[in-house]
């Protein structure tokens, strides 16, 4: 059998870096011991030259030059076939961990790393990982530009996150401006791309997005979504304790917004068919409103879900990759452009393909229960949509 790519280069990869850390070693002990200052000028070149090698990003001189230095050392060769994602807010709780779940991605061939702080880390840490997908990191907004280009999915988890007792419209005031100024690089440098907003109140969020997008002119509705999918796994987990089951043979649609009654689980469509007593329905629907604050409490002013959520956007933009390749009935929940209400934006099922949302699902039969729920859920939502609109529009 034929040696891949990356056994075929391993050996010549190796004796390279070898080479290149004794010289470096050798160059650094030269240049401290060396006096002409003619000497230690060459040396300096070369150090900074052989440092490039060893930190391919992220050197003062390099900073400007970071992205086309990555592509100059681009290892296509050890690069998967596939899908180019961004992630912006790389560094933070969720941002860490779904850069590490997206590196792990079969489906990812290269993955940007971009965040106001820290993002040299996260990237030289993540790009150890002896996965398929060729990482590359971009720190702050002069960099935002080179991170956006040509990327096929943008994943948003920039913005600041609820302490207890707060609600999730409080982080509007600064979340608000953050989603704006990244919306306008995506516009700007990579318009095709599919987003997944996870930046809250993502009721306002999206749509602020939206309008920064119809702004721009390339706005396509198929191709913006809110990210709930955290709303679903929860209220997965929670009704298989519940009834009993392991949570991946559980599916419990999760309708409307993600913000406390915004949030409308219709146990009455769970999957496999199940009955509930009213104090479960009761006991279920508050909690999957409330799992967001449960997290934000438990952890008493350290930030609010990181790892759950993560998990969710992790499996949320893996859904939207399978749909981009083609494969068929890819269907998740998402906070999205819709005609299922009077609303602008509701989530329901969506059928994810080629070219995003591509089909919006109705509600299905509700029970009276469900009826008053989505009533007060329309209600919030309407708001907080708004909101988003004039945030933009005045
Ligand atoms: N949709 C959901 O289900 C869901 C779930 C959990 C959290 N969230 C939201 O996700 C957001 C992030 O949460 P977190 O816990 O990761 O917060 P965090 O503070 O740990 O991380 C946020 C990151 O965003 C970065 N950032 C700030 N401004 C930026 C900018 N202009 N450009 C790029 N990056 C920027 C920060 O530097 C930080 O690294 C919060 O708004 C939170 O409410 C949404
Ligand atoms: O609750 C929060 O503030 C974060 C997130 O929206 C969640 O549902 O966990």
């Amino acid at each position: 059998m034929l040696p891949t790519d990356e056994q075929h280069f391993f050996p010549h990869k190796l004796l390279l870096s070898k080479l290149v850390y004794l010289s470096y070693n050798f160059l650094t002990r030269a240049n401290k011991e060396n006096t002409t200052m003619e000497f230690r000028g060459v040396a300096n070149q070369r150090i900074a030259r052989i440092s490039a090698h060893l930190q391919p990003s992220f050197t003062p001189q390099m900073e400007a030059k970071n992205s086309v230095m990555g592509r100059e050392n681009c290892r296509a060769k050890g690069g998967n076939p596939g899908f180019k994602v961004a992630i912006l807010g790389a560094a933070g709780g969720i941002g860490q961990s779904l850069s590490l779940l997206m590196k792990m991605n079969p489906l990812v061939s290269l993955l940007h790393l971009y965040d106001v702080v820290n993002a040299p880390g996260v990237t030289a840490d993540v790009s150890h990982m002896d996965t398929g997908a060729v990482v590359r990191g971009f720190l702050g907004p002069k960099q935002l530009e080179d991170a956006l280009t040509g990327m096929d999915l943008v994943i948003i988890p920039a913005g600041v996150p609820r302490k207890p007792g707060m609600t999730r419209d409080d982080l509007f005031k600064i979340n608000a401006g953050i989603v704006k100024t990244l919306c306008e690089g995506v516009a700007k440098c990579c318009p095709n791309a599919i987003v997944n907003l996870i930046s809250n109140p993502v009721n306002s969020t999206v749509a602020i997005a939206a309008e920064v997008f119809k702004k721009a002119g390339t706005y396509d509705p198929k191709k913006l979504l809110g990210v709930t999918t955290l709303d679903v796994a929860r209220a997965n987990t929670f009704v298989a304790e519940v009834l009993g089951l392991d949570p991946r043979e559980v599916d419990v649609p999760v309708v409307g917004g993600h913000a406390g009654v915004t949030i409308l689980p219709l146990l009455s469509q769970v999957k496999p068919p199940s009955s509930f007593t009213a104090s479960e329905i009761e006991y279920l629907t508050n909690r999957i409103q409330n799992g967001g604050t449960e997290v934000v409490e438990a952890k008493a002013g350290a930030g609010s879900a990181t790892l759950s959520m993560a998990y969710a956007a992790a499996k949320f933009a893996d859904a939207c990759l399978r749909g981009l390749r083609g494969d068929a009935n890819v269907v998740e929940c998402s906070f999205v452009a819709s005609q299922v209400t009077e609303l602008a934006f509701f989530a329901t099922k969506v059928r994810l393909g080629r070219t995003g949302a591509e089909e919006v699902y109705q509600l299905g039969p509700l029970n009276e229960y469900e009826r008053v729920g989505l009533e007060k859920a329309k209600e919030e939502l309407a708001g907080s949509i708004q909101k988003g609109v004039d945030f933009i529009r005045k």
